[in-house]
């Protein structure tokens, strides 16, 4: 049985993502997305699940940079998660006495009209995540009057439900991916998948974006995302996150990558996975691998003069 670290206490969406990308694993909650991904990459952990991005505010920067400098890791699974918010607090709590509210920062920027059309004077501060958000506020002694959590971890915590469906839109989706130490099989490809990368850039020149989208265009690989990054070193340096339809296994999706590695500063992979939402790409005219295969051994048969 896998032993899989994620964004913890016990209550968060974090964990309701893992139960529901491997039921059976034995779960480790962790304090901050970093300590789980440090669990997974010291061996503490088979692995861990932690929350990538979400449909209102796009990343979520902390998975993101973790990716691209921490110690190598493999997304091997995708799931994504419709997210909804309930205002929660000890019981014998009114709405118009809640001065301080404490809730993990993409709760916060995902119930903003909420906030400010019923709780306009209240303090909202950020807190490692919705559950331990909850958890805090279950404590006699703390300084804070609501948490902003999942209905569950109020039921967990023992706290009242204030009101519930406080975020802004009741369709937003939490995209949450499973990641591993590197060394083991790829997921095989299913011909609904997704494929990560980071890529530093070798210098920086007029066109250097450019460049790089046109290694994904002239092989017809669709983007699903892309990122840009500070690299830390000063204003203006950057590095990019991407996203694509496709798996490493595909021939247009390899000979991208491949052009990447030749034309960039570094290329991280970060693994190919099925979709969580199954859709196939539509693959263009002269970009599938019995396309590519033939063009290679035409290629050969010229080179061996066979005109
Ligand atoms: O804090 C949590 O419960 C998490 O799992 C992170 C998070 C917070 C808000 C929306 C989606 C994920």
């Amino acid at each position: 049985m896998p032993r899989l670290a994620y964004l913890g206490p016990e209550g968060t969406f974090t964990e309701e993502a893992l139960r529901l990308l491997d039921p059976v694993a034995e779960r480790l909650p962790c304090a901050t997305v970093s300590a789980a991904l440090a669990a997974a990459r010291g061996g503490e952990a088979d692995g861990a699940v932690v929350p990538l991005e979400n449909s209102v505010e796009g990343a979520i920067t902390t998975t993101l940079d973790e990716f691209a400098w921490g110690e190598p890791l493999l997304i091997d699974a995708e799931l994504l998660l419709p997210v909804r918010f309930s205002l929660l607090a000890r019981p014998g709590t009114e709405i118009p006495h809640i001065k301080r509210v404490y809730t993990h920062p993409a709760a916060i920027t995902q119930c903003r009209a909420f906030i400010s059309r019923e709780l306009p004077d209240a303090v909202v501060v950020a807190a490692p995540s919705t559950a331990a958000a909850a958890q805090e506020v279950s404590l006699p002694g703390s300084p804070y009057d609501a948490a902003i959590a999942a209905r569950i971890a109020g039921e967990h915590y023992g706290l009242v439900e204030l009101a519930g469906d406080v975020g802004d839109r009741t369709d937003t989706v939490t995209r949450f991916v499973k990641v591993a130490r590197p060394g083991r099989p790829l997921p095989e490809p299913t011909g609904a998948d997704r494929t990560t990368l980071v890529v530093f850039l070798a210098d920086d020149h007029p066109g250097a974006l450019l460049e790089m989208l046109t290694e994904f265009s002239v092989r017809g690989v669709n983007l699903t995302r892309i990122e840009s990054r500070p690299t830390g070193d000063g204003i203006g340096r950057y590095f990019f996150h991407f996203d694509f339809e496709g798996h490493v296994a595909d021939a247009r999706v390899g000979e991208a990558i491949a052009g990447l590695h030749r034309i960039c500063g570094e290329v991280r992979f970060l693994g190919s996975y099925p979709r969580a939402d199954g859709v196939e790409p539509r693959v263009k005219r002269g970009t599938t691998d019995e396309e590519f295969a033939e063009a290679g051994d035409w290629l050969a048969r010229i080179r061996a003069g066979q005109v």
